[in-house]
């Protein structure tokens, strides 16, 4: 037992405790954001989420469960409490594991790397052993800094860098006093092997290794679907994002949704597809310089018109499972990102941008707004928390009864 008074400590946007209560609150809320259920009874269809703590895979997650009425594993990266608090992630999946479970639904978490082949055995044997040996649904929402090759031992380093030229932003960032600035940054371009490295871990090599390792052990139930996130973005960003290293890797992941797609066609009558998710606040994405800038200046234009992630997903399943026709555009995707590149709002947006100084952005972006969702990814700001009582910290990861 551990229990003590949490206050939030951070450097810039990372914060190095999260708050358990208030992400357990902030799971609810996402519980509670989910229309009803459209299940048709019964056991439900099995699902895997990998990347189901944090940001998208979160919500795929949580709207899985409490819409489609989904089973299954969930996988995640997250550190347990030792002598600091444990990650938000960890948090939130023990609050996850708790509600599936009140809600009557199998939902076991994985805590390790999914990039690894122990994974996708520890994965493949809890789907033949608990799960009738058929998976029904694979989402892919994984995000992160390096992956190790499997099969050589070679770590790959995913970078966010322009390609071609270097290229100079606007960013937003806050000083020790949490006064906010902006500033213009340069950055230079992909040098070496920047471009294949970040392609490496942020591609489509990954999930397209899942399915073929589920298919290979005959793991796959008839009609299997499977959809990775993807990102677009405005052209304001586009130089760092979708022209830059990471967009390559997005153009990567694409390109294997559409291999995928025909191989599980012909084989399963399944789907693979790539879901485009509109910017939203999340570790991943405040790390990408301009990014920060750019989705205060969203919220600044669109306030609560902003569909948040859960909103998104619950759109994502009921397409994954037919409750509406999958809508795809001319490049295969499934687009949840509409209203964000929306033209007035993105005309709104690019008004703001080229007017945004220190002086003038609070009153261009929502940097109020901004900032709680920052320290909410860490369970912190969340309203109905008492951040004066002290907080058991050792909480322990979920084990799937029986
Ligand atoms: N945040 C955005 O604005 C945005 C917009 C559209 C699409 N997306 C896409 O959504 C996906 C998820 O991004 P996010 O912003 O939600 O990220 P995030 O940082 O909020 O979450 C990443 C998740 O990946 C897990 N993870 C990281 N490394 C792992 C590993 N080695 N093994 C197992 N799990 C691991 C983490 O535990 C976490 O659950 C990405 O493909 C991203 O490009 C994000």
């Amino acid at each position: 037992m551990s229990e003590r008074v949490i206050a939030p400590k951070n450097r810039g946007f990372l914060f190095l405790d999260s708050h358990p209560g208030g992400c357990r609150q902030l799971v609810d809320e996402m519980w509670q954001a989910v229309p009803a259920p459209v299940t048709g009874g019964g056991d439900g269809p099995v699902a895997l989420i990998i990347g189901s703590s944090a940001g998208y895979g979160l919500a795929a997650t949580i709207a899985g469960l409490a819409r489609a009425g989904v089973r299954g594993i969930g996988v995640c990266f997250e550190k347990s409490p030792a002598r600091r608090t444990g990650t938000a992630g960890w948090y939130r999946t023990a609050a996850t594991a708790q509600l599936a479970r009140q809600h009557g639904r199998d939902m076991v978490f994985l805590n390790g790397d999914a990039f690894s082949d122990a994974m996708k055995e520890q994965v493949a044997g809890l789907l033949a052993e608990r799960f009738g040996g058929r998976l029904d649904f694979l989402v892919y929402s994984v995000a992160a800094p390096r992956r190790t090759d499997p099969d050589t031992g070679d770590v790959y380093a995913s970078v966010l860098k322009p390609v071609g030229s270097p290229h100079a932003t606007k960013t937003l960032v806050f000083d020790e006093h949490g006064v906010p600035e902006v500033k213009e940054v340069t950055i230079a371009p992909a040098e070496g092997d920047d471009i294949e490295q970040t392609v490496a871990v942020m591609g489509g090599t990954d999930w397209e290794r899942w399915v073929t390792f589920l298919a290979d052990r005959s793991l796959l139930a008839d009609g299997f679907t499977t959809a990775a996130l993807s990102y677009i973005g405005s052209p304001l960003t586009a130089a760092i994002y979708r022209q830059g290293t990471i967009g390559t890797a997005k153009g990567h992941l694409e390109a294997t949704a559409r291999t995928l797609d025909e191989l599980l066609g012909k084989s399963l009558g399944g789907r693979a597809v790539t879901s485009v998710n509109a910017a939203a606040v999340t570790q991943s994405s405040t790390a990408i310089p301009g990014i920060a800038l750019y989705v205060g200046l969203l919220r600044g234009v669109l306030g609560s018109a902003m569909v948040a992630p859960i909103h998104q997903l619950v759109e994502l399943w009921d397409q994954l499972t037919g409750v509406r026709p999958l809508d795809l555009d001319a490049e295969g995707r499934v687009r949840l990102d509409t209203w964000e590149l929306a033209p007035a709002a993105q005309s709104a947006v690019t008004q703001r941008w080229s007017t945004a100084t220190s002086e003038t952005i609070t009153e261009l972006a929502d940097l109020d707004w901004f900032s709680e969702e920052i320290r909410r990814l860490y369970g912190f700001s969340v309203p109905g928390v008492d951040y004066t009582a002290a907080i058991e910290i050792d909480v322990p990861w979920p084990t799937p009864t029986v």
